[in-house]
Order: structure tokens, then sequence, then C-alpha cells
């Protein structure tokens, strides 16, 4: 039997046992939503930033509240037959693949089982299917886009403060963000989640700015320049896009030039560069300025056979490979005659609409951000598409607007949603509910926004299938689509 540090070693500690401060075994029973692991004592829960289930562990409580404790393991006892090697020297550091050391059917199981939590808890329903998740094709190198970092202090591991003559590498870094903290970036040697090339672009990026005289951008001073590199990749036709995001002070856009020769130079796939300005204080890869420094300012990229141009700050799915599946399953859920009118909410470059147009009579595409919208217009002209349209603007008001007696817009038959991670706006849900479209498909990257949102349509609408997909390996993210039927 196991039991309490701090208690009798033949039973298991109980809620009254635990204290903030104190070490106890532990027995890691699931992950949860968040890619938190959970462990209980008797009724009351144990949160952990990070264990594998199956795992025993020794773990120090840090927080204690009514419902739940926090605590961070310190050692683990006993190995779970879920554990696995991860590959990445930046393992446990970098805020990004913090599931690798988990058997990637284990992955699955645990993102199915929470979204089945979400729908159950959050949505009310009950009695569900949640399908099994649909894997990734490739489980490393399978994102598009990366976002790096530029920090004047860079963070340390303790064998690097150890060593030799590291006093200097304090004041520069271009990386990632230390797992969950924004203003600690560390430097990036390797990643396996974009291509071994956009790594080398990292690595020569970071020692030319360095070398440049110009400072990177403080997170806590907010003074500096070089603010964010963002690699964009075509996988299928290899262009690459830098778009480099600093901020604003014109006498350094000199330094951009000179560096956009350099890399153009050395890395023949980059084929443009865009230099934007941000005078935001909040860490956001996003402009408020930008221009083009070298190239046509935009990729393209192939998928389901159909091209995509794609710009710089348009949204774009950052692994191409599952959302072809993704896409499909769209369609196939969305069981097309060939008549309907299908609206596509949050519709980014067209990507959904484009690939459902050819098996509808019209779709229209809704979309806030206007570089996205200009590409949507442009893919569509680019595959031949004449039955496609594409509306900008903020959905809350363009859904209303859409829908009023002027618009001149056909009442869509099928909707199908895919919103950013915050899920939709409660007008847009309202919208929805009165024009009450025969069939809503609804492509989500948060079962939690998910789950609030479905809420709202239970009542009038059976949920059907609800099939999650990796789109990102080795992180606890999860995409799921969801049909739904208006109730007779
Ligand atoms: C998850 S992406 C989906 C994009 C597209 N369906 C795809 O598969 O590539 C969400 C999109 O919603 C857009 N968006 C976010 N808030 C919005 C709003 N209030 N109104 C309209 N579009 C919005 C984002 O710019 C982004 O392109």
């Amino acid at each position: 039997m196991w039991g309490g540090r701090h208690g009798s070693k033949d039973r298991l500690p109980t809620m009254d046992d635990l204290k903030k401060g104190r070490e106890y075994e532990l027995l890691v029973e699931k992950l949860v939503f968040g890619g938190k692991a959970l462990a209980r004592v008797e009724g009351l829960v144990v949160f952990m930033d990070h264990a594998v289930p199956g795992q025993r562990v020794r773990a120090l409580i840090t927080r204690k509240k009514r419902q739940y404790c926090e605590a961070r393991v310190v050692e683990v006892l006993s190995q779970s037959e879920a554990h696995t090697e991860p590959v990445c020297p930046h393992f446990g550091v970098c805020g990004g693949c913090q599931w690798q050391d988990i058997a990637y059917e284990e992955q699955l199981k645990w993102k199915r089982v929470q979204v089945a939590d979400s729908l159950e808890h959050l949505a009310g329903a009950q009695g569900v299917k949640i399908e099994a998740a649909v894997p990734s094709d490739r489980l490393i190198h399978y994102r598009n886009k990366m976002e790096f970092t530029f920090s004047d202090r860079r963070w340390l591991t303790p064998e690097e403060i150890d060593a030799a003559g590291m006093r200097d590498a304090y004041t520069f870094t271009l990386g990632l963000h230390v797992r969950s903290w924004f203003d600690k970036v560390f430097n990036v040697e390797d990643c396996l989640l974009e291509s071994a090339e956009a790594v080398e672009i990292v690595k020569e990026t970071r020692d030319w700015c360095r070398g440049s005289g110009v400072p990177a951008y403080g997170i806590k001073s907010q003074r500096g320049f070089w603010r964010f590199l963002v690699i964009r990749e075509g996988k299928r036709t290899g262009q690459t896009l830098l778009h480099l995001v600093t901020s604003d002070q014109p006498e350094h856009e000199a330094a951009v030039n000179t560096l956009t020769r350099h890399l153009v130079s050395r890395f023949p796939h980059i084929t443009t560069v865009v230099h934007s300005v941000s005078r935001k204080k909040a860490q956001v890869a996003f402009g408020d300025q930008s221009r083009v420094v070298a190239g046509p300012g935009v990729i393209e990229e192939r998928l389901g056979g159909l091209r995509f141009r794609i710009s710089a700050e348009s949204f774009f799915q950052t692994n191409p490979f599952s959302a072809e599946k993704l896409y499909d399953e769209v369609s196939r859920l969305a069981a097309f005659q060939g008549t309907e009118t299908v609206w596509d909410l949050y519709c980014g470059t067209g990507s959904i609409a484009l690939s459902v147009a050819p098996r509808v009579a019209r779709v229209v595409g809704f979309e806030v951000v206007d570089q996205a919208i200009e590409d949507a217009c442009v893919n569509a002209r680019l595959n031949g598409i004449e039955n496609a349209r594409f509306i900008s603007g903020d959905l809350k008001e363009r859904i209303n607007h859409a829908r009023g007696p002027g618009s001149g817009e056909h009442h869509p038959d099928i909707v199908i949603t895919d919103p950013p991670r915050a899920g939709m706006h409660p007008q847009v849900v309202g919208a929805l509910l009165e024009m009450g479209p025969g069939r809503i498909i609804y492509v989500s990257c948060n079962p939690a926004t998910l789950a609030r949102d479905l809420a709202f349509f239970t009542e009038r609408y059976e949920i059907g299938t609800v099939r999650p997909f990796d789109l990102f390996p080795h992180t606890p993210h999860i995409e799921c689509v969801v049909r739904m039927d208006r109730k007779r």
C-alpha cells in the first residue's frame, strides 16, 4: 500500500491530511482539460501541471482550496506503461509539446475523454457518442507555422548557468516560451514541430540580430526593437514566408532590410519577407502597419487539390496534412445534396468554403481579418470557383446584417462554423438559433467553448456525430467536428 510521506505508510492520504507545502505519494489517474494531470485523494482532486496516467509520484502540494489542490511532481516513484521517452532536447522546459513523454495512442485516448467530459459536464449532453480521435498522419514536422519571440533576457537552464562564459547570453535571445511563463524565453536549438530548415532560419536570425547591435524588445521593460519572427511554410510548394514584427523605431528599418537580404541569400526557399510594426504592449505577433520587404508578400499552399494564397496575418490550418482529413469529414457530415446554400462562419482564407463549393449551390464565407478575406477572394479565382462569396467584418454584426431582409443573401440550409478558441459570440449563437438552418457543422479547437456553445442548441438541435481530430500531436490541443440537425 502507498501513503502520504507525512502520514501513515499503510494508508492513502485523506483530504484532511493534505497540507500546502508538504509532499505526498499520489497515483496519477487521468489527463484533463488544458493538459493537466489529475489524482484523487478521497473526493478531493489534485491537479498536477504534468504527469503521465499510471505513474506513482511524490508531489508537493502548492495550493489547497476547498474543492481541489494543486501540486508539483517532485519525483516519479514508479513508471507508467503509457510513458515514452521524449525526443526533444527542450522537453520539460518548452511550453510547446508537454505530452511528448506520453505514448501517442494514449494521447489520442485522453483527447477523446476530454471531449466527452466537456460535453457531459458543460453541455449536459448525456449519452452522446464521441468517436475515437482521428490520428495525425505526421507526428513530427507537422506544423507549417511557428512563432518565435525575441527577448533581451535569455532564460538559462541550471546547467547553462553553471557553464562558464554564459554571462553575455543573458542579453539576447530568439526562441520559444518557457512552459507557463509568458515573459521567459529560451534559446531554441531544435524543434520537432516545424521543419529543420525553419530551425536553421531561427538560429541564423538570432545570430545576425544579436550581432547587429540593435536591441531585442524586453517583454518587461517594453523597450528594444526586435519582437517576433513568424515562419510560415507551404509544405507542398516549398515556399517560405518570414514575418518580422518589431516595435515602431523607423531608424532601425535599414537593419530589417539588411537582415532580409542576408537571409534570402542564405536560404533560397525564403520566397518573401514581411515587416510589421507593432505598437501594442500585448505579446501578439500582429502588426499595426506592414510592408513587404522581399517577394510577393504571400505564399501559396495546396490543400485537398486546391491552391491557397496565404498572407502574413491570415489564419491557415497549421497542420495541413490533417486539415485535409478534417475538411473531408466536414463534407461527409454535411451530406450535401448539391442544392444547398452554405454559410461558412469564421472562414479565414476560405479553405472550408472553397473545399465544399463544388458540392453545393452557393457558399458565403464570413471573416474579420481583411487580409484573409482578400486571400479568400483570390483563392476562389485561383481555383476557378464562381459560387463562393466572402464577407468581411465582425460576425456578431455581419451575421445580423446578412440575414436581414435587404441583404439579398439566401437563407442558409447548412451552416459550417469554425470559431477561434473563444468560441462563438452570444450574438452569433442567437442569430443562428433564430435562423434555424437545418444542419450545423461545428468545427472547434476548444472543447470547453464548444460545450458551452452546444448547450444553447440542444433544445432545438440533435447532436449527432462528434469526432475529435488530432491536429496537434504531443500537445493537449484538440480539434473536434460536431454535426447537429434541427429537431422536427
Ligand atoms: C479557427 S480559425 C478558422 C479558419 C478557417 N475556417 C480555416 O479552417 O482555415 C478562426 C477564424 O475566425 C476569424 N475570426 C475571429 N474572430 C472573428 C469575428 N469576431 N468575426 C469573424 N471572424 C472572426 C479568425 O480571424 C480566423 O480566421
